[in-house]
């Protein structure tokens, strides 16, 4: 089994490939486009709601079955065809162009797998099981998801505001490191979860005013 490298793909704007349009085409498409993808789909037929998603040119759908070299000038692609030899072709071809390939049927083909995924706002909590079991992946997942609340996405929110003015701002590498440390810190998460009105700057401010109790 390969040893899978972890990464989270930017695909706003990309021209993304999904071979077949069953259900599981949608669910990878529908991935795709809460990412900004540009999706083409390709296969004869494909469900109602692709089928409307074409129709109102959220998707580009062309209506024909897969040949080899249609797959050559896209960014990423999914083979999601019920007929394991064409999602073997499209693997094939995509390999031999370095184009990265997740195949539905076969994980051994699959150049790129799908994690289940959690999100918080801008937390991304993705778990995968290197194809063993995409169930216990979704189960795993749903595990996750009572521990990390919505409060951590709003809590995230605020340190990237926090941290990109610190960034911007503080030019002593001790004090920046102190600040961008300090700022993590369970207590927020509690009082978000609690109601309190936590903001960017009640965090700075405390603690700023802990870098200076510090500095005496
Ligand atoms: C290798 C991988 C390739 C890929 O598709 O990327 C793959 C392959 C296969 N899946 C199969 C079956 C199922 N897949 C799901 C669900 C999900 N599958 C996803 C990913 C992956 N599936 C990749 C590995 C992920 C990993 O392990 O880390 C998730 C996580 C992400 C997503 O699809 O978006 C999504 C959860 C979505 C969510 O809940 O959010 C369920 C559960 C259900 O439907 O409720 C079942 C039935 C139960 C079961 O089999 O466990 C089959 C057999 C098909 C058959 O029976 O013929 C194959 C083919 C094979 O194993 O060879
Ligand atoms: N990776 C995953 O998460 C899972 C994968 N699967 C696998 O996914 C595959 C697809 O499942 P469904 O979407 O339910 O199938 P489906 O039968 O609903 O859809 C199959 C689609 O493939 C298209 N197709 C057939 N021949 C084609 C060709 N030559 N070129 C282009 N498109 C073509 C059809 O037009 C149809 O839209 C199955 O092989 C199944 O084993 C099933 C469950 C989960």
């Amino acid at each position: 089994m390969a040893r899978y490298y972890s990464v989270i793909l930017d695909l706003e704007h990309c021209p993304c490939l999904v071979v077949g349009g069953g259900s599981i085409a949608q669910r990878k498409i529908e991935g795709m486009m809460q990412c900004g993808a540009d999706v083409t789909m390709i296969g004869p037929s494909c469900t109602p709601r692709l089928e409307a998603m074409a129709a109102e040119g959220s998707i580009y759908w062309l209506s024909c079955c897969y040949r080899t070299g249609m797959a050559r000038d896209f960014a990423f692609v999914c083979a999601a065809s019920d007929d394991a030899e064409v999602n073997e072709q499209v693997a094939i071809d995509c390999r031999r162009d370095n184009i990265p390939v997740n195949v539905v049927d076969n994980t051994e083909l699959s150049s790129a797998i799908i994690p289940a995924v959690l999100r918080r706002a801008d937390v991304i909590v993705s778990v995968s099981t290197s194809g063993c079991s995409p169930a216990l992946a979704a189960a795993i997942r749903d595990k996750i998801a009572d521990v990390i609340g919505p409060a951590y996405g709003i809590y995230n929110d605020m340190l990237g505001e926090i941290r990109k003015h610190i960034l911007a701002e503080i030019d002593d590498p001790e004090k920046r490191r102190y600040i961008l440390r300090n700022i993590v810190n369970q207590r927020y998460v509690d009082m978000i979860k609690a109601g309190y009105d936590v903001t960017p700057e009640l965090i700075l401010d405390e603690i700023l005013s802990n870098w200076k109790e510090r500095d005496v």
